[in-house]
Order: structure tokens, then C-alpha cells, then sequence
């Protein structure tokens, strides 16, 4: 812990203890809107399954293209040489143990697994001094985070259970006992982050000890993004010396109820934040229609559907139709499908036709507001700043002004594309600095739209 101080107090940071919310991680001077407060690479880490057709990731980058199975344990992806390289020293020993299970036993080998059974390996290579100990990258940081054994519910213990099992199986090490696997388990899921992409789409799962003693605000003063696979937090707003650094551990635009509720179940505590405490309850209503509202099915009715207390379904705020949960699922679901159609079409044509089917579907069926980029256009029409539900900095605002900007840009309307990608870089220079291929990419576009809004406008000056 002496030696973690040390590292951090020259980067201008400190670790202390609420009683309330144990260790935290407060500033020892000012950071600026954009500056890093802290970047820390995986101590261990794990693609996810890609989902789009292709079912892995490589290892190394957790890209999708070019991918060649690890030949002697089918279980690891690699794009080429080079990742596979660097990924050997940890691979060599996981390959080895997986390689001897049956078929059957391999498919159950998910990347929560993979990844306890690389901190298993790390751990152990970090004691035969394979792999040095460091001040911000050591066995003992994963030993401080906190597993909130006590509180976990009997069937969770259950599947942690089974899950160690299955770890001890696969790497039969002398030294590791199931108990303690299960508690890493548990761990895990508090404190491990999802890895995304510059535009927040997943990639894998990351364990990052330091960056783990930040805890959570809905209303917060920094921001956690990916470079690559190291994580990186910035300062959304003037941080002042002796401040507690804080990031959100979910979407922030949802209701105070939705935000409680997932803070609960995967974190185990109730929240306090400003934005928390200060909505009572009439404003807590309007902001949950606001943000998670469905539009009632009646005719003539303007209410709007909001989740009942029991979790049954939605229940309509003016005439009291209830609408279950799997009817709304089926809706959403069928707008996501279009929306996602759009967002990945290759012709304009295609982009729109799609991206307007989704709206339609948005206004028509239920009128969702969710924060996905389909619904780009309600949201930034309802100004998600003023409403609070983002600081002035974060990221999906950000990228939602991209891609309305995009859009914009394909419909022809250069005037508004330029307003809309000067928007985006202003957010997204805060939140996702300025070097990094996205950020260079984003940079040109607006150099291109404003070329042509200029040249636009010099042609009808012409005439
Ligand atoms: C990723 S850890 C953060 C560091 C943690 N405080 C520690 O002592 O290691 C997440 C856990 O911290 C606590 N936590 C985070 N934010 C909190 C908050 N705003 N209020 C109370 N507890 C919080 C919860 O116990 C949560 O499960």
C-alpha cells in the first residue's frame, strides 16, 4: 500500500477511506477538463465473444478479422504473429491446461473463466518473478478489492462455486483453493471493467486493480475510457485539489429507480450521490418518463408507460393500461434490429432507410428514449446536459453529435453536419483526448465537412 501511495502521489493522486464506501481515490492537486488522471493497463484481461457472426476475438487486440485458432488448445483466437507473440507468455501454461480437457468441458471455458484462470497465472508467474511485481501491478492489489462475500445471494455463491470448480479443474495448482476462486469470482464482478471500443462498443473484460478504487457517482467528475486495452481516466470538469475522483459504473441516462436497482444488484450498495438524493419523488416520475418512458397504445392518450413498482410490466401514468414486459421487449428489440441495420449499412440509401424505419418505430410503437444512436435526434432535441443526466463532458453525448453529424453530412445538409461534428469534437476531445486514430479520423471528417460547407456556400454566392 506504501509502495501504491508512493506511485500515485507523484501523479497527483492519493488513496483514503470513507467509512461509507471504503477506499477512494482523492486528487492532492487540480486537474483540468481532458487531462488524464490516471491510465493503467489489464493486470489480466479476456475478449469477449464478438457476437457479430464471427464468435471470437484475438487474444492480443480483440479484432475480428483474420482469425486462426490457437492450434493446440482451440480455445485462444489470434490475428496474426505479432499478437500471438505477445501474448505467449501467459498463453503458454493456460494453453497447456486447456488442451487436456474433453471437448465438451472446452465449451464451457467462457471468458469470465479465461480470465480467472489468467489471474491464477499471473499470480503465480508473479512469484517465481517470471513476470515482475510492481508498485501499481501486483498480486497484492487484487487481494484489497472488495468481494462482498457476506452479501451476495445463495444461488450467486452457487454458481461461483461451480465456476471454481471448474477453474481448479482446469489448472489443478497446488496452491489455490476453491473458496478463495469463488470470492474472485465475486470480486470480479464488481470490480472488473468492460473494455470498449473509441465509440463504446465492447470488446472484452479488463481487471485494473488501481483504477478499481474509484467508486461511483451519477453525476460524475471524470470519465473511464479504452485506449486499446488500457483504460484511461479523465477529468470531465475542473477537479480541485483534495477531491474524490469520480467515474460511473453505468449508463447514467437512466431514472434515479433504474440507476439504484443496477447499482444494487451488480454492486451492492445504494447510492447517495447529489443527483441521487435531491430528485423527491414527483420529479423522480417525470424524469423516469423523460428517460425510459413508453408511449401509452391507447388513441387520444398521451401518457406515458412507466415500469411498475412490482417489475410486472408498464403501467400508462395518465389512463393506468398496463403493457407487459415481454410486449415492450419485443418492440424494443425490433427497433434495436433496425437501428443496428442502419448503423452498418454501406450505401446512404440503405443508412437511411433504416435509421428512419427505427424512428418511426421509436415515435410510432413506443417512443422510447434510450441512449442508443438510433434515438440520436430525440435525445439531443431533449438536451440530456440541461436535464442532468450527463455532465457537460460524456462520451455518448459526444459520439451521438457524431453520428447526427454523420448523418446529417449524407442527407446532403453540410451546414448542420458541420455544427453537429464541431459539437463532437469539442465533448470527445475531453473525454477521449486527441492523439488516438479515432479522435485523428474524427478531426479530418470536420476538416471535410467544413470544406465543403464552404465550398457549398461560395457556389450559391456565385450564382
Ligand atoms: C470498484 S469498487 C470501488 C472501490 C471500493 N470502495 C474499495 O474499497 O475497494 C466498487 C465498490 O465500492 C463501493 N462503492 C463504490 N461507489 C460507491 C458509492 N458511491 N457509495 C457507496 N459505496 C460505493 C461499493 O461497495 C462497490 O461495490
Amino acid at each position: 500500500m506504501e509502495e501504491l501511495q508512493r506511485a500515485l502521489s507523484s501523479r497527483g493522486l492519493t488513496v483514503s477511506t470513507l467509512p461509507e464506501k471504503g477506499r477512494c481515490l482523492f486528487t492532492t492537486r487540480d486537474f483540468r477538463p481532458g487531462e488524464v488522471i490516471i491510465s493503467e493497463k489489464p493486470y489480466v484481461c479476456a475478449p469477449n465473444k464478438s457476437g457479430d457472426g464471427v464468435e471470437w476475438r484475438c487474444d492480443g487486440c480483440f479484432g475480428t478479422t483474420n482469425l486462426k485458432r490457437c492450434s493446440t488448445c482451440q480455445v485462444a483466437w489470434y490475428c496474426g504473429s505479432n499478437c500471438q507473440k505477445e501474448e505467449w507468455k501467459l498463453h503458454r501454461l493456460e494453453c497447456d491446461a486447456l488442451s487436456k480437457l474433453d471437448k465438451d468441458k472446452r465449451k464451457s471455458v467462457t471468458p469470465s473463466i479465461r480470465l480467472m484462470l489468467r489471474l491464477y497465472l499471473r499470480r503465480k508467474f508473479e512469484a517465481e518473478r517470471v513476470i515482475p511485481a510492481t508498485a501499481m501491478e501486483n498480486y497484492k492489489l487484487v487481494e484489497a478489492l472488495v468481494s462482498h462475500m457476506s452479501d451476495i445471494e445463495e444461488k450467486q455463491l452457487v454458481l461461483y462455486a461451480q465456476m471454481a470448480n471448474l477453474v481448479n479443474l482446469i489448472l489443478q495448482l497446488p496452491d489455490i483453493n476453491i473458496k478463495e476462486i469463488a470470492e474472485n469470482f465475486s470480486k470480479l464482478a464488481c470490480n472488473a471493467h468492460t473494455i470498449c471500443d473509441s465509440e463504446l462498443r465492447p470488446l472484452g473484460t479488463g481487471l485494473f486493480p488501481v483504477i478499481s478504487i474509484i467508486n461511483h457517482s451519477c453525476l460524475p467528475n471524470s470519465v473511464l475510457v479504452f485506449e486499446g486495452r488500457s483504460a484511461v481516466v479523465r477529468a470531465v470538469q475542473h477537479i480541485r485539489k483534495d477531491s474524490e475522483v469520480l467515474i460511473s459504473y453505468i449508463e447514467t441516462a437512466g431514472s434515479t429507480m433504474t440507476r439504484q436497482k443496477a447499482l444494487k444488484e451488480q454492486y451492492l450498495f445504494t447510492c447517495n450521490c447529489l443527483r441521487c438524493i435531491k430528485l423527491g419523488q414527483s420529479d423522480d416520475i417525470q424524469e423516469s418518463a423523460i428517460l425510459e418512458g413508453y408511449q401509452c397504445k391507447n388513441v387520444g392518450c398521451d401518457g406515458f408507460l412507466l415500469r411498475d413498482s412490482d417489475n410486472i410490466g408498464f403501467i400508462c401514468q395518465l389512463c393506468g393500461l398496463v403493457r407487459s414486459k415481454e410486449e415492450i421487449k419485443a418492440i424494443a428489440s425490433e427497433i434495436k434490429s433496425w437501428t443496428d441495420k442502419a448503423l452498418t449499412s454501406s450505401s446512404s440509401q440503405s443508412i437511411l432507410l433504416h435509421f428512419v424505419h427505427g424512428v418511426a418505430g421509436l415515435e410510432g410503437s413506443t417512443g422510447i428514449l434510450q441512449t442508443d444512436h438510433s434515438s440520436i435526434r430525440k435525445l439531443i432535441e431533449f438536451d440530456p446536459c440541461t436535464a442532468g443526466v450527463y455532465p457537460g463532458f460524456h462520451p455518448l453525448l459526444g459520439l451521438q453529435y457524431y453520428t447526427c453529424g454523420k448523418l446529417e453530412w449524407l442527407l446532403g445538409d453540410t451546414e448542420n453536419a458541420v455544427k453537429s461534428l464541431t459539437k463532437a469534437v469539442d465533448i470527445l476531445r475531453i473525454t477521449h483526448g486527441t492523439t488516438t486514430p479515432f479522435m485523428k479520423e474524427l478531426f479530418m471528417k470536420l476538416d471535410e465537412a467544413r470544406a465543403e460547407a464552404s465550398y457549398k456556400l461560395s457556389s450559391k454566392e456565385d450564382e
